[in-house]
């Protein structure tokens, strides 16, 4: 897979993400179905996306123990998306547990990659609240070794730590960053950011965008120029 854009479809339910598809008639997103509209529309939603000839990245996060993990990650097995994740947190033999479970009995899978520390956190809040006191640099890369030797595909990070995971895992391991807003752009709750360019020139083989498209004026105009500033040469 090479570099692309992955618009985030936070939306409330079916009928708000299939107008905000509509809108693209000359090109076909790779989406993201989190959790607002999963849990809204369940996996019909998932389905009719991908018909519609969408990829789709199902970012449910889960975080379980390995069982339960092995057992959901079977059930999404069967939804046909092209990449799914979880929260490393959960340590390596839940990491394990779902990769058995993602597996179907042709020994394909979808993409398996895992949250390393969300990109809402700053190195503050994830001492004070979470009680983890190493630079978030550190716990970031941590994760996405643990990532790798449980055999998993890439991490979610931010872009600001694409490069060094990159360095420490190998080329091949993908980084998929949210956290991504244009220059001078509002960034709300994210606050490990970068914009579409910067995102380029650190290594990020994904950018998650979510906002900057569904909430602009114009979001093919937005996503385009997403492309423009992400993908283009
Ligand atoms: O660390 C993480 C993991 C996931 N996300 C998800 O990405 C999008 C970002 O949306 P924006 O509107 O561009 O902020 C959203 O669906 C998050 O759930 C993340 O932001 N950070």
């Amino acid at each position: 897979m090479g570099k692309d854009v992955i618009v985030a479809c936070d939306f409330a339910g079916r009928e708000e993400v299939l107008s905000f598809l509509d809108k693209f008639t000359e090109e076909k997103p790779f989406v993201k179905i989190g959790m607002e509209l999963f849990y809204a529309a369940g996996p019909d939603i998932v389905r009719e996306i991908k018909r519609r000839g969408h990829k789709i990245f199902l970012d449910l996060k889960l975080h379980d123990i390995p069982n339960t993990v092995k057992k959901a990650m079977a059930v999404l097995s069967g939804l046909d998306v092209d990449m799914t994740n979880l929260h490393a947190a959960g340590t390596q033999a839940m990491m394990e547990a779902a990769i058995e479970g993602l597996t179907r009995p042709d020994g394909t899978r979808p993409i398996l990659i895992a949250v390393t520390q969300l990109t809402s956190t700053s190195q503050e809040r994830m001492e004070r609240d979470i009680l983890i006191e190493k630079p978030i640099n550190e716990v970031v890369m941590h994760y996405a070794e643990t990532a790798k030797h449980a055999g998993l595909d890439g991490v979610v990070c931010s872009p600001l730590e694409a490069e060094a995971v990159h360095e420490a895992c190998g080329s091949q391991f993908l980084t998929v960053t949210p956290g991504v807003r244009f220059a001078g752009g509002e960034v709300g709750d994210q606050v490990r950011v970068m914009t579409p360019e910067q995102a380029k020139k650190i290594g990020s083989d994904y950018i998650v965008v979510g906002r900057p498209i569904t909430a602009a004026e114009n979001p093919v105009a937005a996503y385009r120029r997403c492309v423009t500033e992400f993908v283009d040469e």
